[in-house]
């Protein structure tokens, strides 16, 4: 899950738009990336790392500009290789460059169609792709400065020949800053602005706590299907540019990626989490109604709203009984899955007072791949605990993601091919409770009932672009499953290091 960030303002952008990243590190810890406009020029600064190392203040000070757009990255398609960190460039037929949040699924299809298009793709990025399909569009306009209705034109194109989950934020030299998300709304994407001396100023990004954190205030969400153009002399320009849009996002947003302190279409994350707890509460209660547990631990971070609402719901003490080392991320994103398990002793460690001698209920807002709970399991134990029980936000993940999470297949996930009471047994828990997922929608979906259906293929194996088969996934199991991963890292270079020549 990328973060994404564009802002056209009266006056330098850098710092606002680096303020608006480090606020999205959580979307992406492998890579991050700024492009600014200065005069005629893009100023482009992108490389692996975390928002802080990338950029020293040598390149913030080249960063000038009073336009520019942001990314922090965590890959879903091709590699980690720097190169294939984001904006992208590409200088024809514009200079356009561009960042992406999703993932593409016809991605074979989309490299076919690059040399009919005649345009040339330097890495394995569904992004680059993308670009290069925008930029063939906006080529059509043939005009040396294409209007808003040209740009409109050429996402309403790009939607037809795109297919998966996108929200990309697009500048063009001389013309404009261009954002859209794909037809089902999938990922997430807010529109802001500030008013100032000079006029307004517009930002749009994947989260409105970014707006927050750049002084911006939210406007509203761009509509599924949607595009948002803001022209160089500041005026906003929007237009419905999908022939069919549905508002399907991502119910994974709520469980799991963003902040809590953002709002997505309308809805508090942190208040979906409140209510995930009182569903899953009420089900504990309801299943286990003669337990004995003592106190409700959560698995920090993500699952702390959720714990406690439990706990409120099970009148049962709540406490917090693993400290998060503040220096390690989120362990879920990391690439590999050598590191991803020892990061979480690295990162999570228990009081054992909390644990010694007592029934524990644990809880997370969601067990993929088990990596998490089976530690976290064995380190309660350690610190004394007599009974682990384990309960989950999220109902049992079985299913890849395609839209923008890496789960590339199914062999990954703990609670494939297992029942509740096997995948118990597997993390070593001695109970094991999951959301419905009814539940888990309603949870979401209470503070705006308009959302009739949400994006859940990671629990239904239902994929609502309607065009994922068995022969897509078996490709992707086959280029991006950890193995896989792991054989391609020795081959990855960083091929040309184009994006980072610096002009005088
Ligand atoms: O079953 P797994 O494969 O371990 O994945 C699930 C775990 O990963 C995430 O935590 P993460 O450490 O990424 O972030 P957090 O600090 O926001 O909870 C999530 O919150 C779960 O704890
Ligand atoms: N998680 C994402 O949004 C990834 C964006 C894009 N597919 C990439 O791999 O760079
Ligand atoms: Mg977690």
């Amino acid at each position: 899950m990328c973060g994404i960030v564009g802002i056209v303002g009266h006056s330098p952008v850098n710092q606002l738009i680096y303020d608006a990243l480090t606020v999205l590190q959580h979307r992406g810890q492998d890579a991050a990336g700024i492009c600014t406009i200065d005069g005629q020029a893009f100023r482009l600064r992108k490389a692996n790392g975390l928002v802080k190392d990338v950029f020293e203040i040598k390149h913030m000070h080249r960063l000038q500009g009073n336009t520019g757009i942001g990314h922090v990255r965590y890959p879903t398609a091709g590699s980690s290789s720097s190169s294939e960190a984001q904006p992208f460039y590409v200088n024809s037929p514009y200079g356009i460059t561009l960042a992406h949040n999703g993932n593409l699924t016809n991605f074979d299809e989309l490299v076919a169609s690059m040399s009919v298009m005649r345009r040339h793709i330097n890495t394995g990025s569904d992004s680059e792709l993308m670009l290069n399909v925008l930029a063939h569009e906006l080529q059509k306009s043939n005009s040396l400065c294409p209007s808003a209705e040209d740009v409109f034109e050429a996402v309403r194109q790009l939607h037809r020949q795109v297919r998966g989950a996108y929200a990309a934020v697009a500048m063009v030299i001389g013309v404009g800053m261009v954002a859209f998300r794909d037809p089902y709304g999938i990922r997430p994407l807010v529109l802001g602005k500030k008013e100032t001396e000079q006029g307004t100023e517009y930002m749009v990004a994947s989260e409105s706590v970014s707006l927050d954190a750049s002084g911006f205030i939210t406007l509203r969400d761009v509509a599924p299907g949607e595009a948002i153009f803001v022209d160089f002399d500041g005026n906003l320009h929007t237009q419905q540019c999908s022939d069919n849009p549905q508002h399907v996002p991502c119910i994974f947003e709520y469980v799991y990626f963003a902040r809590p302190d953002s709002t997505i279409d309308e809805i508090s994350v942190y208040g979906s989490r409140v209510n995930m707890g009182s569903k899953l509460g009420a089900k504990i209660a309801r299943e286990w109604e003669d337990h004995d547990i003592d106190v409700v631990i959560p698995i920090p971070e993500t699952s702390c709203d959720i714990a406690l609402q439990i706990a409120h719901e099970l009148n049962l003490p709540y406490r917090q009984g693993f400290v998060k080392n503040r220096y390690i991320g989120r362990t879920f994103i990391m690439p590999g899955q050598t590191q991803r398990k020892k990061s979480v002793r690295r990162k999570l460690n228990p009081i054992s007072q909390e644990f010694r001698g007592k029934n524990v209920l644990l809880v997370d807002d969601s067990i993929v791949r088990g990596t998490t709970s089976e530690q976290i399991i064995e380190m309660a134990r350690e610190a004394g605990a007599k009974k682990v029980y384990f309960a989950s936000a999220a109902p049992e993940i079985r299913f890849p993601n395609v839209y923008g999470i890496d789960m590339p297949t199914s062999e990954e996930l703990i609670a494939y091919g297992r029942d509740v009471d096997e995948i118990r047994k597997q993390i070593g828990a001695d109970g094991l409770v999951y959301q419905d997922i009814e539940d888990l929608e309603a949870a979401v979906r209470q503070a705006n009932p308009t959302i009739a259906h949400f994006e859940t293929s990671v629990f239904t194996g239902r994929y609502v672009t309607g065009d994922v088969d068995q022969a897509y996934l078996d490709q992707l199991n086959a280029s991006r499953s950890d193995d896989a991963k792991t054989k391609k890292s020795g081959e990855q270079s960083t091929n040309l290091e184009i994006h980072n020549v610096c002009h005088p």
